[in-house]
This record gives structure tokens, C-alpha cells and sequence, in this order.
């Protein structure tokens, strides 16, 4: 199963943000993703750069900053800075998304851009060729522990045509309401990286992580007996 899983620490115990990190590794976990929120872009607040910066002390696995903050250009250096191997922006969130995506690039990390469940997946298209990976969330962002958007689906393999048809290799990556239920039908529509924050670390995080793997890998074994 070659899919990813990058689990959200927004779900985790802020006051041991060290030991869900080394719970979630000693798990096998592909890397970390980062909630970044600003109480405009989303209806919430969360952590900035010190606290990735934290966060790249205590791990050597790939850190990935999802900014839910307008204007993210603003703050792409700082993420950088702080040790964030992929940044990701929000189409909704500035009128410059190309030179945004060229910044991040510029400044050696990976590129990618969301978009929220009411957007047109168009806004995707003219950045397609220059993106590391494309984030189609499955809920509206802003809080964990939400259920899964059904039509979510559809837009994953849109998508992962375009994808197909432009050649390129970037990862296709999907957000929020990530269960053993809901995982291995993303993956069939081609997701190839999964965030889950609430599955992960809602209770015991291995029996967690061996949950979600076990769901991957039976959908696998039905699609290709
Ligand atoms: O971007 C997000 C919310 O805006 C989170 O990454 C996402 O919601 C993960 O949490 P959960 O798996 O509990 O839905
Ligand atoms: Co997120």
C-alpha cells in the first residue's frame, strides 16, 4: 500500500505535543501535518511557526504546514524557517496563488494548495503543473473531529484525472474526517496522502494507526484478489 499518512497534531494533547510525535513515529507514520489557523480565513486559532519550529526538534520525519491564514505569502519564510518540508496554501485565501506557490519553491520547500469543499476545482488548474501536491479537503476547515463531506469523493478523482492527464507526479492529498471507514475509499479515488488528526490520536494511537492500516490494506486485498 503505497498511500501516506501524515496525521494531524490538532487532534493531539497540546501539553505533549514531544510524545505524540514519538507515539505516532514508534507507529510508523509517513510524516506531520501542521494546522495553521488565524481566526479569519477559518472561524479559529491555532499555532504559528515557533510552534513547527518545536515540532522539527523532536522528529526527522517530512513536516508539512497547512495554512489556514489569508494572505499565507506573508508567512511562507517563517514556516520555512521553522523546518516545514511542504507548505500548504488555500486558493481561497490570496488573489496571487502563482507567485505565492513560486515562492515556496524558491525557498527549497514543497508546494501545495487546497481548496475548501465549495470551491471550483478549476482555481487548481493553472498552478497544476507547478505543485508538489494538490490538498482536497473533506471538510470545512477550521476544527477536527468533523464527519467526512460524501461528495468529496468525486472531487478527489477529478483531481487525480487532471493529474493523469498533465503527467505530473504530485501527490494528491485529502483532509479531514479520515476514519478506517472513510480512508480506503479516498484511496480508490486516488488519494495518495492522508491526514487524520481525531482517528490518530483520539485514544490509543497505535491501535489507532493499526486500525486505519488494517481498513487500507483489506480495501486493498478486495480490489486486487
Ligand atoms: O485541516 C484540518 C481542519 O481544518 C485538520 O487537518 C483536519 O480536520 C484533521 O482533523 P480530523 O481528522 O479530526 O478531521
Ligand atoms: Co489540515
Amino acid at each position: 500500500m503505497s498511500v501516506r499518512l501524515f496525521p494531524s497534531l490538532l487532534a493531539a494533547d497540546f501539553a505533549f505535543l514531544g510524545d505524540a510525535i514519538r507515539e505516532a513515529e514508534a507507529g510508523g507514520v509517513d510524516g506531520f501535518h501542521l494546522d495553521v489557523m488565524d481566526g479569519q480565513f477559518v472561524p479559529n486559532l491555532n499555532f504559528g511557526p515557533r510552534t513547527v519550529e518545536a515540532c522539527r526538534r523532536v522528529t526527522t520525519r517530512p513536516l508539512e504546514a497547512h495554512l489556514m491564514i489569508v494572505r499565507p505569502e506573508r508567512f511562507v519564510p517563517d514556516f520555512v524557517q521553522a523546518g516545514a518540508n511542504r507548505v500548504i496554501i488555500h486558493a481561497e485565501a490570496t488573489p496571487h496563488l502563482h507567485r505565492a506557490v513560486g515562492l515556496i519553491r524558491e525557498l527549497g520547500a514543497q508546494a501545495g494548495v487546497s481548496v475548501n469543499p465549495g470551491t471550483p476545482l478549476q482555481v487548481l488548474r493553472p498552478v497544476l503543473a507547478d505543485l508538489d501536491l494538490a490538498l482536497v479537503m473533506s471538510v470545512n476547515p477550521g476544527f477536527g473531529g468533523q464527519r467526512f463531506l460524501p461528495g468529496s469523493l468525486e472531487r478527489v478523482r477529478t483531481v487525480r484525472r487532471w493529474l493523469e492527464e498533465a503527467g505530473r507526479g504530485a501527490e494528491l492529498e485529502v483532509d479531514g474526517g479520515i476514519t478506517p471507514a472513510t480512508a480506503p475509499g479516498m484511496v480508490t479515488a486516488g488519494a495518495t496522502v492522508l491526514v487524520a488528526g481525531s482517528a490518530v490520536f483520539g485514544g490509543n494511537v497505535q491501535r489507532n494507526l493499526n486500525a486505519l492500516r488494517a481498513a487500507l490494506d483489506a480495501a486493498a486485498t478486495e480490489e486486487f484478489p
